[in-house]
């Protein structure tokens, strides 16, 4: 596994044509070249409010949590954190007293939300969680609001962030200015923005879920590409107890990228179909995305030989064949200036030699 090295500024903003803001390479970049780490602006839990079992990470880092060594919020003891440490910088930040409160509140047996839909509970999750930022460190807020995305993108916005600012409202501090608007304008911004924080990898269970939704500053404005020259790792169970950089998001460069060239990531594994990427990306992100494999997979013809195709000869290369995995697999960081033959999936972690290299 690649330790995270801290990484200068190698990226640069750009206007990218056809695709809003996105990240430029200010030098020529190795492949396996770590060019972002950075830590969350937002982070929250992807369970929904209410579920037969309790969650079985950390609060707070998302760390597996281990039976003999949990310890609970003292005041709901509905949360479990992984550490003493852990629970008590949640209980001044993600778990704060009014967290606390306004959760218990939502999660009540008579909650209206009890018979909403999961995305809904879990959205609840995130206004609080946003207005609990508001509350503390309101510049974060100012950060999220101007990134990309917007009320009337998506129909059920407006309506999801008048239903729940509703619950959320009795127990808003009365200084603060929160409405139905801003949350639908959080809403927005986080439907487009977040990454996901990823279940462990099993070779035999099912497609791991999403543990926890994660909002970045920077690694945000790296736009899609469907053959991508950088991918992301998140080293979530490493680390002691309580080290929060444990959900620290790490950007690793797949292939050289030449100084001025835009840098892009996939926003879902790269072995899916034509038709499949064409619906995610119309539906999750309102694009149609251009790049080259996209131009020539709208257009093959049955029967045709593709084992040549530039796009093919990368998929063979770079997607994972692990049980269960279809991860994708980076260089590990040069050594000495000096590139790396062995790859890493960013799913399962698994180590390849790549013998083209
Ligand atoms: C996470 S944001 C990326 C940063 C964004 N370009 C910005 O200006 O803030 C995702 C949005 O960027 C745009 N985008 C990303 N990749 C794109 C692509 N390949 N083609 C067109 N638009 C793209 C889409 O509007 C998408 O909803």
């Amino acid at each position: 596994m690649a330790t995270p090295t801290s990484t200068q500024d190698l990226l640069k903003m750009e206007n990218i044509p056809n695709k809003g803001r996105g990240l430029i390479a200010t030098q020529d970049l190795k492949a396996g070249q770590i060019i972002l780490t950075e830590s969350p602006l937002l982070l929250y839990s992807a369970s929904p409010l209410f579920t037969p079992t309790p969650s079985p990470y950390c609060h707070h880092c998302f760390r597996t949590l281990q039976p003999s060594q949990t310890f609970t919020c003292p005041s709901c003891s509905n949360y479990n954190f992984c550490s003493q440490k852990c629970l008590s910088i949640a209980l001044n930040s993600s778990h704060s007293p009014w967290t606390c409160e306004t959760l218990s509140h939502l999660q009540n047996p008579t909650s209206p939300l009890l018979e909403k839909p999961f995305e809904l509970q879990v959205q609840a999750r995130f206004i609080v969680a946003a207005y609990n930022i508001a509350i503390h460190t309101p510049s974060i807020i100012q950060t999220i609001l101007s990134l990309h995305g917007d009320p009337n993108d998506h129909d059920s916005i407006v309506d999801n962030a008048k239903f729940l600012q509703s619950l959320i409202s009795p127990f808003c501090p009365p200084n603060m200015n929160f409405s139905a608007e801003l949350a639908a304008k959080l809403i927005a911004k986080e439907r487009l923005n977040s990454f996901c924080l990823m279940e462990p990898y099993s070779p035999k269970g099912p497609q791991r879920s999403i543990k926890a939704y994660v909002i970045y500053h920077k690694a945000t404005f790296f736009n899609h590409d469907c053959i991508p020259n950088a991918c992301r790792f998140d080293y979530v169970e490493n680390g002691e107890p309580g080290d929060e950089h444990n959900t620290d998001i790490v950007i690793r460069l797949i292939k050289d990228v030449d100084v001025g060239n835009e840098i892009c990531i996939s926003y879902f594994r790269i072995n899916k179909d034509y038709l499949t990427r064409k619906r995610i990306l119309m539906e999750d992100y309102g694009f149609t995305c251009a790049c080259d494999r996209c131009k020539i997979e709208a257009n093959w013809n049955e029967g045709e030989n593709k084992s040549d195709l530039p796009h093919v000869i990368f998929l063979s290369k770079f997607v994972c064949d692990k049980e269960n995995c279809a991860g994708t697999l980076a260089p590990l960081p040069p050594k000495d200036g000096e590139k790396s033959n062995v790859l890493e999936c960013n799913f399962c972690g698994n180590l390849k030699v790549d013998s083209s290299a």
